[in-house]
């Protein structure tokens, strides 16, 4: 049976040194929807994408994904603390030992997850299709000798790696710039070249930090629009932080509110918009953080 929802965040806790980013976090996130995660500058919105993400290790509670068939508990594929239990038995023994030493964030986006940053982190040297074939790596023919020999099979890997690349240039609308180099795009279109690039590690659940971050209103629309195709069209779930909010309001279906590390509001836009705890929160941010509920 397939689980309804796609992503189930419970009791989630991160500690830097003193600091407390997050205390007692819970969510869940509904397969195949829009959903938004916001809150005023500092609230805590890009340590949980990093938690989710196998960027950061939460130091509490528990992150399980379902997606491409399975279920997958991030802290255990990031490598948990041997328990005393695993001494008696050996196979968990074995695979706390394999996911300490080779576990890791690449083991998440595996299991379906992908993302993008808040600051760009594209290959700004490389050409916009070198970029998406980069991302692939994991997905293509490795094998060192079958490169040497350039064999029917290696030869076949990259070919379609190469196809699902244009196909993705195609939905984000980058064909016509394959050949440019990234960093000399502009601002929008780096953005949704990232968005491509993540999606073509084929994640179930994506990711976007800020998508909307430096674009001009025509651009945040046409974004809305792509997001909405990756959604429709793609069976894919996405989860975004903004503070934009027009577009937060126009296309989530689904928001979480932070605010100082905690879940204040959760709901649809119009509880959401008319919760006195979010008002609250956005009326005490800083007054260079421009919010209109
Ligand atoms: N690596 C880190 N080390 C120490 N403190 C951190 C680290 N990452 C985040 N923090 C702290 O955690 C808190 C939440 O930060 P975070 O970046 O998650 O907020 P945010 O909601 O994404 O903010 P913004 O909207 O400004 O991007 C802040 O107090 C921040 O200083």
């Amino acid at each position: 049976m397939k689980q309804d929802n796609i992503l189930t965040v419970e009791h989630l806790e991160m500690q830097f040194g003193g600091i407390k980013a997050l205390n007692d976090v819970n969510f869940e996130i509904k397969r195949g929807s829009i959903s938004a995660l916001i809150g005023p500058n500092g609230a805590g919105k890009t340590t949980v994408f990093n938690c989710l993400t196998g960027f950061y290790k939460a130091t509490g509670g528990a992150i399980t994904l379902f997606a491409n068939g399975k279920q997958t508990r991030v802290g255990k594929v990031l490598g948990e603390p041997f328990q005393s239990s695993d001494y008696v038995n050996p196979a968990a023994f074995a695979s706390r030992l394999r996911y300490k030493m080779f576990g890791g964030s690449h083991l998440v986006n595996r299991s379906g997850l992908a993302r993008t940053f808040q600051n760009i982190r594209l290959f700004k040297e490389m050409s916009v299709v070198e970029n998406l074939l980069v991302a692939q790596h994991m997905q293509v023919n490795r094998n060192l000798l079958a490169g040497i020999f350039n064999t029917p099979g290696y030869r076949k890997a990259e070919s379609r790696a190469l196809e699902r690349a244009f196909y993705w240039l195609e939905v984000m609308d980058l064909v016509d710039h394959a050949n440019k180099l990234a960093g000399s795009m502009s601002y929008g279109q780096q953005r949704r070249l990232e968005i491509a690039r993540s999606m073509c590690t084929n994640p179930e659940l994506i990711c976007l930090d800020e998508p909307a971050a430096g674009l001009n209103p025509a651009e945040t629309h046409a974004l809305s629009s792509m997001i909405r195709v990756l959604q429709k069209e793609h069976n894919a779930t996405v989860l975004l932080i903004e503070h934009d909010m027009g577009m937060v309001m126009d296309i989530s279906e689904h928001i979480v509110v932070l605010d100082h590390g905690e879940v204040i509001a959760r709901g649809g836009p119009d509880d959401i918009k008319s919760n006195p705890k979010v008002i609250a929160a956005y009326l005490g941010a800083e007054d260079d953080e421009e919010v209109t509920l």
